[in-house]
């Protein structure tokens, strides 16, 4: 079956009067509880407004960060809430509950063309249980919310890729719908996996590292080559024989990474110096060292000068460059220069360039970076990764299902 859009469910009989269940990606990054970049907020707006405007009752669900299952304050979604109304021009009201009393009765009070929010998703141990069963019971009250009647549109492209309950298995629950976001990524993405113009490399880094392991090996066989930096890089470093200090490190996968190493030959490339810091903070004493030469004590916490020349001319070369994760701990000015050197070079060359993820989309704009030097920044990076791959996205295989 075909993947109905937003454009269907509009005309489909119109949402004026009904309600409809919204999930978006507004896993935005905070200092504290100031937004540092809304990008993701933006880019849920066209969805959201027009439903709004087409006088449906729209109730937003997403996550923001991975807080344990339960209520935690510092995963709160009142400063996106507050953010969105402000961006709407109206006040949209935040449950301060996910599917219990609050949500069922703002829910309940709203009027024509009114948004509102439920609380973090992520609060409800459910949302990311490995059982189906759990899963489909919290879709089933998040369905509830909305009533008989109500639809659904999945307009998180970033979260597409997790088979979570407000993301897959509502789907399950209520007619559902692709939102603009999500079939406009799509749209890019699949250029991308067809016959990329080549040299194509592929640049990874950021935090995620387990998640994105599993990506390596799969795009390994598509790509001219593949640049690590970030966090991601350690893990490599340290399956090398290289010391790592107190670096990000996943020793449970430098077996994998050893393997990758072997089976990816020269199309591999790590840094080869890395900025080192005696603490995680922007105060920290920092020192240039090769990359196997950091100390017990110390931790890399970006590329280094000689490898931003390397990855800068390996991207400047190429006609295709996708690039997920930022080079290092670029909210810390010591160590933004090779998420900016690394961007930089992208932006310069002449490359069909996508840029994926929250946090690599928020450096590009943070640091200043010329947002037009990009083919497409994608709001997701993980999402991407895994389309590229050449994954099935529950999130959207189960909207034709
Ligand atoms: N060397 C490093 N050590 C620790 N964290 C890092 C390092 N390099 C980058 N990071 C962090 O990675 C985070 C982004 O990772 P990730 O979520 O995987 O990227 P994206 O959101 O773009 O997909 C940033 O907050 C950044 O500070
Ligand atoms: O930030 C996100 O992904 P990204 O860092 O891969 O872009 C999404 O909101 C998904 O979050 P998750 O990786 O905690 O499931």
């Amino acid at each position: 079956m075909a993947v109905k859009s937003l454009d269907d469910l509009v005309a489909d009989g119109g949402v004026a009067g009904r309600h409809v269940l919204v999930r978006s990606d507004l896993n935005v990054p905070l200092d504290g509880a100031t937004i540092t970049d809304d990008g993701r907020v933006r880019a849920a707006l066209p969805t959201i407004r027009r439903l709004a405007e087409a006088g449906a009752r729209v109730v937003v669900t997403a996550h923001l960060g991975r807080p344990k299952g339960a209520p935690d304050d510092t995963y709160s979604l009142r400063p996106v809430a507050a953010r969105l109304g402000e961006l709407l021009g109206s006040d949209v009201p935040l449950a301060g509950d996910v599917v219990g009393r609050e949500a069922r009765d703002v829910t309940a009070s709203l009027a024509d063309g009114q948004v509102a929010m439920v609380e973090n998703v992520r609060f409800d141990p459910r949302e990311t249980s490995k059982d189906a069963d759990e899963r489909a019971a919290l879709a089933r009250e998040l369905a509830s919310l909305v009533g008989s009647g109500a639809a659904f549109v999945s307009d998180g492209f970033g979260v597409v890729h997790r088979k979570q309950a407000s993301v897959y298995d509502v789907a399950r629950e209520l007619p559902a719908y692709a939102g603009g976001l999500v079939l406009s990524e799509l749209e890019v993405l699949r250029t991308l996996t067809g016959d990329p113009q080549r040299p194509y490399a592929v640049v990874l880094g950021g935090s995620k590292v387990s998640d994105k392991l599993a990506v390596i090996e799969a795009l390994l066989p598509k790509v001219d080559r593949l640049l690590v930096g970030g966090g991601m890089c350690f893990t490599f470093l340290a399956a090398q024989g290289q010391g790592v200090g107190g670096s990000l490190l996943e020793a449970d996968m430098v077996d994998t990474c050893k393997r990758l190493l072997a089976e990816a030959g020269d199309k591999l490339m790590l840094p080869v110096d890395v900025v080192a810091a005696d603490a995680f903070s922007a105060d920290a004493a920092t020192r240039t060292v090769a990359a196997g030469e950091i100390e017990d004590g110390w931790m890399g916490l970006d590329i280094g000068p000689e490898s931003v020349r390397r990855f800068a001319d390996a991207v400047g070369s190429a006609k295709t460059v996708f690039w997920n994760g930022p080079m290092g701990v670029f909210e810390m000015a010591p160590f933004a220069g090779g998420t900016r050197g690394v961007a930089q070079a992208v932006a310069d060359g002449d490359a069909f360039s996508v840029v994926g993820g929250g946090d690599s989309a928020a450096a590009v704009r943070q640091l200043g970076l010329p947002e037009d030097g990009f083919s497409h920044i994608s709001t997701g990076g993980g999402a991407s990764l895994e389309y590229l791959e050449g994954k099935d996205l529950p999130g959207v295989a189960v909207l034709s299902e």
